[in-house]
């Protein structure tokens, strides 16, 4: 190689004394950083200059891309390279002295962990795996140099790679803790939007929800549904206070929740209404759950009067029958309504049952 054209890209003695500084293989900082920065020093320049080719390039021409098979290793003479390691890492751009592709003269074969491509117009020198037998003959101790810098640099970089994996799987395991508890407190609010804050019970919008989830999964067989309404409830609040009246709609709740299987649902309407939607297409079990929630209160009614304390329940009367799955609200409670009006006018406390309405369309 002409060396006066290389004139101009020798290590200047500040770069030249960082690398010698290199050498000394004590692990201080300093020496650290210098093995692992890609600056030759005067000695590896010259060897390399003197073995390699040169080789002009212009801008935006590619050395290589990521994932290629790679043989050579490039010293930058003049201008500047990109090395463009992908995804959101940092583009690295390299200067005159410093050197890239290292593992292609040294194991040759070697797939590119980077894109390489000229900044600006440039001269680089190249060698070749073939290549290397060659320069360890000619400076074996310049050689055993550059090897151990190379060495520390795949190392440096491979521990940086893994701290920055480990940031970045510390911030998805934090993105991911936020996310489990945004989660949760929407679980929790969409629960409160459907819960009646009085009895626990699913309010009218979870029945709604409920229902429209149902549908939507495809559930089309007949379902019992059963409306309860307390007699006389005004009377309860007038004699006894509201507070009374509270817990009297909580024990009606209760004995609710208590008959209700896992597929029912139990939800109350509003004021002193309430119903359950039986997962049953049999008119004998729709009754069986009626009449026990009928019965209980009668029950405790009936200790109550035994021991004379402020009530806790009161009558209730309940109207039931068998609907479509896919029939709309208004016709499932028109139907459930008129059994319940028949049981309120025969004098409360009772269930009625309504088989389906003549159809008004
Ligand atoms: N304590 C209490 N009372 C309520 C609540 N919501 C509604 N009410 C009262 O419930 C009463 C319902 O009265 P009505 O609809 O006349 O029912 P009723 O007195 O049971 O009459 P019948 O159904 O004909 O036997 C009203 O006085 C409402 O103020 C509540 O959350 N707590």
């Amino acid at each position: 190689m002409n060396r006066e054209n290389l004139a101009f890209a020798m290590p200047d003695r500040n770069t030249e004394e960082k690398a010698r500084a290199a050498v000394d293989v004590s692990h201080s900082a300093h020496d650290v950083i210098a093995m692992t920065s890609a600056i030759l020093s005067a000695d590896e320049f010259e060897l390399f200059a003197r073995m390699g080719r040169l080789r002009a390039v212009s801008p935006g021409e590619v050395l290589f891309r990521r994932g290629d098979s790679g043989t050579a290793m490039y010293v930058i003479a003049r201008g500047e390279i990109d090395l463009d390691f992908g995804d959101d890492l940092q583009v690295k751009r390299l200067g005159p002295n410093e050197f890239f592709g290292e593992l292609g003269l040294l194991i040759g074969d070697h797939a590119r962990s980077a894109d390489a491509i000229a900044a600006c117009d440039g001269q680089l020198i190249e060698l070749r795996h073939h290549e290397f037998e060659r320069l360890v003959e000619h400076d074996p101790a310049t050689v055993s140099f550059f090897l151990r810098r190379a060495i520390m640099r795949v190392v440096y970089n491979e521990q940086g790679l893994i701290r920055r994996l480990r940031r970045r799987n510390h911030d998805l395991q934090a993105a991911l803790d936020n996310l489990h508890t945004t989660t949760h407190q929407l679980n929790q609010t969409e629960e409160l939007v459907r819960t009646d804050e009085l009895t626990g019970l699913y309010n009218r919008r979870g029945l709604m929800l409920h229902m429209q989830e149902c549908r939507e999964i495809g559930l089309t067989t007949a379902l019992g549904l059963v409306l309860v309404d307390c007699d006389r409830f005004k009377q309860v609040n007038d004699e006894h206070g509201h507070l009374v009246g509270d817990r009297v709609l909580q024990s009606v709740a209760s004995i609710l929740r208590a008959v209700v299987g896992p597929e029912d649902l139990a939800c109350r309407l509003g004021g002193d209404e309430f119903c359950l939607v039986v997962a049953s297409a049999r008119r004998e079990d729709v009754m069986r759950v009626a009449s026990y929630v009928v019965r209980t209160a009668q029950n405790l009614l009936a200790m109550e009067a035994e021991e004379g304390i402020a009530p806790l329940i009161c009558p209730l009367s309940v109207g039931a029958c068998l609907v479509e799955a896919d029939a709309d609200w208004n016709a499932w409670y028109a139907q459930a309504d008129a059994a319940l009006y028949r049981a309120k006018r025969l004098g409360g406390g009772r269930v009625e049952w309504q088989d389906p309405l003549p159809s008004t369309a």
